[in-house]
């Protein structure tokens, strides 16, 4: 599932994978679930997550790290839904190559398709 940045963020326009920024006193897991709940309406477990592969990049203007965590995760309740107004969509791995994406998601899609290849 990839969704789209609204225009008037950062990276606006690019497929993201969906997800968000933990909170303090979540974990990355509790964090996912709830960003998934808020923003495609669906309920995950966090039990259900399985970590697939980490991305980061130090080169951003302010001087700050953003470290992206992909987890992958085949059990949900619900439907997905956007419930912030952006574009969703299935995107098979073999159509990543179609979409922009933000830095991080681009070499993180990368890595799926040659897991997918293997
Ligand atoms: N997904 C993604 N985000 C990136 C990359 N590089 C980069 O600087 N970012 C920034 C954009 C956002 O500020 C932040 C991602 O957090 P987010 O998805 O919660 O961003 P957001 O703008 O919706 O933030 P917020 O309104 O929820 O606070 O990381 C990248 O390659 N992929």
């Amino acid at each position: 599932m990839m969704q789209r940045r609204p225009l008037s963020k950062e990276h606006g326009g690019l497929w993201e994978f969906p997800g968000g920024k933990v909170e303090p006193g979540e974990t990355p897991r509790t964090a996912l679930v709830r960003e998934i709940a808020e923003e495609l309406g669906i309920r995950i477990q966090a039990k259900d997550l399985r970590a697939f592969a980490f991305g980061d990049s130090d080169d951003r203007e302010d001087g700050g790290t953003i470290v992206v965590m992909l987890y992958s995760c085949d059990q949900w309740e619900g439907e997905p839904r956007s419930l912030e107004g952006g574009q969703i969509a299935w995107v098979p791995a073999s159509r990543f190559r179609d979409l922009d994406m933000p830095p991080i998601d681009a070499e993180l899609s990368r890595r799926l398709i040659q897991c997918e290849a293997a």
